[in-house]
């Protein structure tokens, strides 16, 4: 039977939240994971040096017998220079919302004043912390990423020496900012290289397939794919696996968010694998990661085998994407 290896997985755009969903998402993702960027956007935001530090306590608990990382984020507000100096340390980047454009962002930024954001992102840049973005307007649902270039470009020029990761990113046009500014670099899911808007609302309505950014057109899902497939060295893999209860997805008001955690590395060898390109993997799922957060997680070996697996239909009341179908790939063993 193929088997494919890989070594240190990261997750690197995963939420966790927090109480009884924490406990039982998070063995799902230190299984697979060496470790995961955690994103901050629990009800109240993580947003305090306290409210970080007990949140990393109630994820390593959550997760006893597993090695698993967490890379803890801040949820981004116009920090000054003494707390940011005082937790440095403490975060491996900080994530910026804009105010109430996707799940619990309430709390974020309402206008892109670069000069009331300097001295933060200034700081920032000095003290080497990347700043991760979701990247929408509160534009027309499948313009809003694209519109959100410009300020991509405003911050990448006004802040030449800050890292920015433009999170999940879901276009053909953030595709091209790669190549344009040597300080973007961006995440991409998994779920983006499978879908367009045609899956989600195209045929019945998917509501375990909606989710910020939503799924763009088939070229968008070709650009994604070309720098995914090839590994293009500013792209890596964060999930963006966005766990709600079943009740909140299948409701007249669906949560956004897909949860793909613990069937996320098999689709990702699926893909590879079906393109002919699974010795680009490992880059993209680790590597790229590794350097450009300048970050050595622990040693994992995770074995994937090409067999059938059934997508279970929930995993303790939270439905996952594919739910009750199958996929190409398992997982035989993690070391
Ligand atoms: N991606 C989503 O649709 N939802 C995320 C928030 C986010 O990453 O934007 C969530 O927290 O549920
Ligand atoms: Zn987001
Ligand atoms: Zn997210």
């Amino acid at each position: 039977m193929k088997t494919h290896t890989l070594l240190m997985p990261l997750d690197m755009h995963l939420h966790l939240r927090d109480g009884v969903m924490l406990e039982n998402v998070a063995p799902l993702s230190a299984y697979s994971y060496s470790g995961a960027i955690i994103m901050p956007n629990l009800v109240p935001p993580v947003a305090t040096r306290e409210d970080l530090l007990a949140y990393r306590e109630r994820i390593m608990a959550a997760v006893p017998n597993d090695y698993f990382e967490p890379y803890m984020t801040l949820f981004y507000k116009n920090y000054d220079k003494a707390f940011l100096e005082s937790i440095v340390d403490e975060i491996t980047a900080i994530k910026l919302y804009p105010a109430g454009i996707t799940t619990n962002s309430e709390g974020g930024v309402s206008s892109f004043d670069i000069e009331e954001m300097r001295t933060t992102l200034e700081t920032m840049s000095s003290l080497g912390i990347p700043l991760c973005v979701h990247g929408e307007t509160d534009g027309f649902v499948m313009d809003r990423e694209a519109e959100f270039m410009s300020i991509y470009e405003l911050l990448a020029q006004n802040f030449p020496d800050l890292k920015i990761i433009m999170e999940h990113i879901t276009t053909k046009e953030a595709v091209a900012m790669l190549d344009k500014y040597p300080n973007l670099y961006a995440t991409i899911t998994v779920h983006h290289l499978l879908l367009t808007l045609d899956d989600v609302i195209g045929g019945l309505m998917r509501p375990h397939l909606f989710c910020k950014p939503i799924a763009k057109r088939p070229e968008d899902l070709d650009a994604l794919l070309s720098v995914a497939l090839e590994a293009h060295p500013k792209v890596m893999f964060g999930s963006d696996s966005a766990p709600h209860p079943q009740h909140k997805k299948e409701s007249c008001g669906c949560a956004a968010g897909i949860f793909t955690a613990p069937i996320s590395l098999q689709l990702l060898t699926e893909i590879f694998d079906q393109f002919d390109k699974l010795d680009n993997l490992q880059a993209f799922v680790s590597d790229n990661a590794q350097n450009i957060y300048g970050i050595c997680p622990e040693f994992k070996e995770v074995i994937l085998e090409k067999r059938p697996f059934l997508v279970p239909e929930n995993y303790s009341g939270v439905v996952p994407m594919f739910a009750g179908e199958k996929i190409g790939w398992a997982i035989e063993s993690v070391d």
